[in-house]
C-alpha cells in the first residue's frame, strides 16, 4: 500500500481537478439513489391499490422529476468521467516526466544490467497502468463506498431486518476479496515481467535484425519469444478465471441468496397487520439492495485493474528511487588540457580489478593512443575519464582538479567523443551535428562538415544540413556516419578528443577520409585514441600497450619499436 501514498503528490499537483471530479461522482450517487424513492412515493402515495383512485397529475410530476434525475444523473457522470481522466492523464504525464528525467540522472552502471526494453516498458505500460488508478479506479472504490454506506443507512432507516440481512452478506464478500487479492497477485507479478521481458526481448531483436538473420537464429529467437509469450499467456488466463469466478457468477448467487431471505421476511411481515410492508417499500428494498451489490461485486472486480496499477507503481517508484548520479559542487573555470591519471586501479563489480596502477601524463594538446588486445582495459580507461566511472583508487586530474570533485556535467563540457559505430539520431543532419544546441550556429555546423571531409555528403543529401537521417543512421554507410561523429565533435569544439576507432574493416579510401577528419578534429586538443590499427598513431605522442588491465609499455611509436617487445610484433604483424 506505500506505492499509493507515493502517489499522492500527483494526486495533490491536480487536486483541484480531481476534487471537482470526486464531487461530480458524489452528486452522481445521489442522482442515482433518488430514483428508487421516487418510484416509492408514486407506487404509495398515488397509486392506492384497490382503491381505485389513481392521482395522475402528482404522478406526471414525479416521473418528470425522475427523467430529470436520469439525465442529470447522465451528464454528470460525462463531466465526471471527463475531468478524471483528465486529471489523471496530467499526473501520469508528471510522472512519465519524472521518470524520464530520472533515467537520464542515472548512472551508467544501473544500465548495465536492465535492458533497454524494461526501462521502456516502465516510462510507457507501467505509467499507462497507473493511469487507470487514477481515471477509473480510485472513483470508481470512492463512489462504490459511497453507495453503500448510502443505502445501507437508507435500508436501516426503512427496514431494519432487510439491513441486517444485507450486512451478513459483506464478510462473505470481503473474504472473498481478500482471497482473490492473494491468488491475483501472484499472476499479476508474472504477467508483468513478462510483459516487461517481451519489451525487452522484442527491443533487443530489433537492435540485433542483421545479427539474427545473418546467423539463421529467426527460428530460436522466435522460439524464445514464443515460451515467454506463452507464460504472459498463461498467466492472463489465470486472472481471466479467477475474475469470472469472481464477477457475475458469484454476484448473482449472492444476490438470489439474499434475495430467498428477504422474500421470507417479507412473506413473514405480511402475517402481521403491524409490520406489513407497503408496495412501494418493497420495491424501494428490492431495488436498493440489487444496487448494493453492485458496487461491491465492481470493487473486486476492479482489484485485478489495481492490482496490475499498484505493481506497476511499485515498478517505476522503484526506478525513481534508485540512487542518481552523485552530483558534485567543483566547476573547472578554466582548463587547459592537462590530464593525469595517478595510480588508478578499477573495478565493475568491486571483486576484479580490471584496471591496474594505471598512471598517465597527458599535457595539452597531446594524442595518447590506447592499444592492447580485447578486453585488455582500453575501454575502461575512457570510461573513467568520461567519468562514467569514478576509479576504485587512485585519481584522475584535470589540470591539478580531481575529478571526483568537479560537476560531471561540468568535466563533460570540456569533451567530445567519436564512438566505433557512431550513434545518429533521427532528425536532420544539423540535429545530428549539434545536438539541439543553440550556441551553434547553422554556418558552425556546415563548416564543422566541411572541415571534416563530409563535403560529397552534404551534395549527396537532398535538403542538405536539413535532411532527415533516418533512426540509428540506417540509410548511411558506417564512414559516412562517422564523419557525422567528427564534425559534432568538432564543432563543440571539446578541449579533450576522445576517439574509438573503428575495428570493422573499411577500405582504405573511407580509412584515408577517416584519417584526414581524425587529423582535423585532434588539432590542438588533449586526444585519447582507442587504436586497433597500429598505422594510424604512428606521430602519437604517446603510445600505451595494456595487457589485463595493466601497462606494460608506454613511449612513442619510434621507442616502443625500439624496445623490441609486444608492441613492436604486433606492429610487425599488422605490417605483414
Ligand atoms: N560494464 C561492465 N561490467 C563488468 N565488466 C566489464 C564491463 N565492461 C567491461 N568489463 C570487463 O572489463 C574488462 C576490460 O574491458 P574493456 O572494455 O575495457 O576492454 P577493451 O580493451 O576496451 O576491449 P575491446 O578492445 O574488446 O573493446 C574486460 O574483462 C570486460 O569483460
Amino acid at each position: 500500500m506505500k506505492e499509493m501514498l507515493k502517489l499522492l503528490p500527483y494526486i495533490k499537483q491536480y487536486k483541484l481537478m480531481f476534487l471537482g471530479g470526486i464531487m461530480l461522482m458524489i452528486l452522481m450517487v445521489g442522482f442515482e439513489l433518488a430514483g428508487p424513492l421516487i418510484a416509492a412515493s408514486i407506487l404509495d402515495n398515488h397509486i392506492k391499490l384497490g382503491e381505485g383512485n389513481i392521482l395522475l397529475r402528482p404522478i406526471l410530476y414525479l416521473i418528470g422529476l425522475f427523467l430529470t434525475i436520469k439525465l442529470l444523473h447522465a451528464v454528470v457522470s460525462y463531466f465526471a468521467q471527463i475531468v478524471l481522466v483528465c486529471a489523471g492523464t496530467k499526473a501520469i504525464q508528471q510522472m512519465r516526466h519524472d521518470v524520464f528525467k530520472h533515467v537520464q540522472s542515472l548512472p551508467i552502471r544501473y544500465f548495465d544490467n536492465l535492458p533497454a526494453g524494461k526501462v521502456v516498458a516502465r516510462i510507457t505500460n507501467d505509467t499507462e497502468s497507473i493511469l487507470q488508478l487514477f481515471a477509473s479506479v480510485i472513483p470508481m472504490f470512492m463512489v462504490s463506498i459511497l453507495t453503500i454506506f448510502s443505502i445501507t443507512a437508507i435500508v436501516f432507516y426503512v427496514h431494519f431486518w432487510t439491513g441486517i440481512v444485507m450486512l451478513l452478506f459483506i464478510p462473505v464478500i470481503l473474504i472473498w476479496g481478500i482471497l482473490y487479492k492473494k491468488y491475483s497477485n501472484e499472476n499479476n507479478h508474472i504477467k508483468r515481467e513478462r510483459n516487461s521481458d517481451m519489451n525487452a526481448m522484442i527491443n533487443e531483436s530489433i537492435n540485433g535484425m542483421p545479427i539474427i538473420q545473418v546467423f539463421n537464429r529467426e527460428e530460436q529467437i522466435r522460439d524464445e519469444f514464443e515460451k515467454i509469450n506463452d507464460e504472459y499467456y498463461d498467466s492472463a488466463k489465470g486472472l481471466v478465471k479467477l475474475e469470472s469466478l469472481s464477477g457475475e457468477n458469484l454476484a448473482n448467487t449472492i444476490r438470489s441468496i439474499v434475495f430467498a431471505i428477504l422474500v421470507y421476511i417479507f412473506a413473514a411481515t405480511f402475517l402481521s397487520d403491524s409490520t406489513a410492508l407497503t408496495v412501494g417499500v418493497m420495491y424501494l428494498l428490492v431495488d436498493y439492495i440489487t444496487r448494493f451489490f453492485n458496487p461491491l461485486f465492481n470493487i473486486i472486480g476492479q482489484l485485478s485493474i489495481f492490482e496490475t496499477a499498484r505493481v506497476a507503481a511499485n515498478k517505476v517508484f522503484e526506478m525513481l528511487e534508485s540512487q542518481p548520479e552523485e552530483k558534485e559542487d567543483g566547476k573547472l573555470s578554466s582548463f587547459n588540457g592537462n590530464i593525469s591519471f595517478r595510480n588508478v586501479n578499477f573495478s565493475y563489480d568491486g571483486k576484479r580489478d580490471v584496471l591496474k596502477n594505471i598512471n598517465i601524463e597527458a599535457v595539452q594538446g597531446d594524442t595518447v593512443a590506447l592499444v592492447g588486445h580485447t578486453g585488455s582495459g582500453k575501454s575502461s580507461i575512457i570510461n573513467l575519464l568520461m567519468r562514467f566511472y569514478d576509479p576504485s583508487d587512485g585519481a584522475i586530474y584535470f589540470d591539478d582538479q580531481n575529478t571526483k570533485t568537479i560537476d560531471k556535467q561540468n568535466i563533460r563540457q570540456f569533451m567530445s567523443i567519436v564512438l566505433q559505430d557512431p550513434f545518429i539520431y533521427s532528425g536532420t543532419l544539423m540535429y545530428n551535428v549539434r545536438l539541439n544546441n543553440e550556441n551553434i550556429s547553422e554556418a558552425e555546423v556546415l563548416k564543422a562538415l566541411e572541415d571534416v571531409g563530409a563535403g560529397p555528403l552534404l551534395d549527396r543529401l537532398s535538403d542538405g544540413i536539413h535532411t532527415e537521417l533516418a533512426e540509428r543512421g540506417a540509410t548511411l554507410s558506417l564512414g559516412e556516419r562517422q564523419l557525422i561523429s567528427f564534425a559534432r565533435a568538432l564543432a563543440f569544439n571539446p578541449k579533450v578528443l576522445v576517439l574509438d576507432e573503428a575495428t570493422s574493416n573499411i577500405d582504405s579510401e573511407t580509412e584515408q577520409l577517416i584519417q584526414y577528419a581524425m587529423n582535423v578534429v585532434s588539432k590542438n586538443r588533449t586526444t585519447f585514441i582507442i587504436a586497433h590499427r597500429l598505422s594510424t598513431i604512428q606521430h602519437a605522442d604517446q603510445i600505451i600497450l595494456l595487457e589485463n588491465g595493466e601497462i606494460k609499455e608506454q613511449g612513442n611509436h619510434k621507442e616502443l619499436i625500439a624496445l623490441g617487445r609486444n608492441y613492436s610484433t604486433m606492429y610487425n604483424m599488422q605490417m605483414g
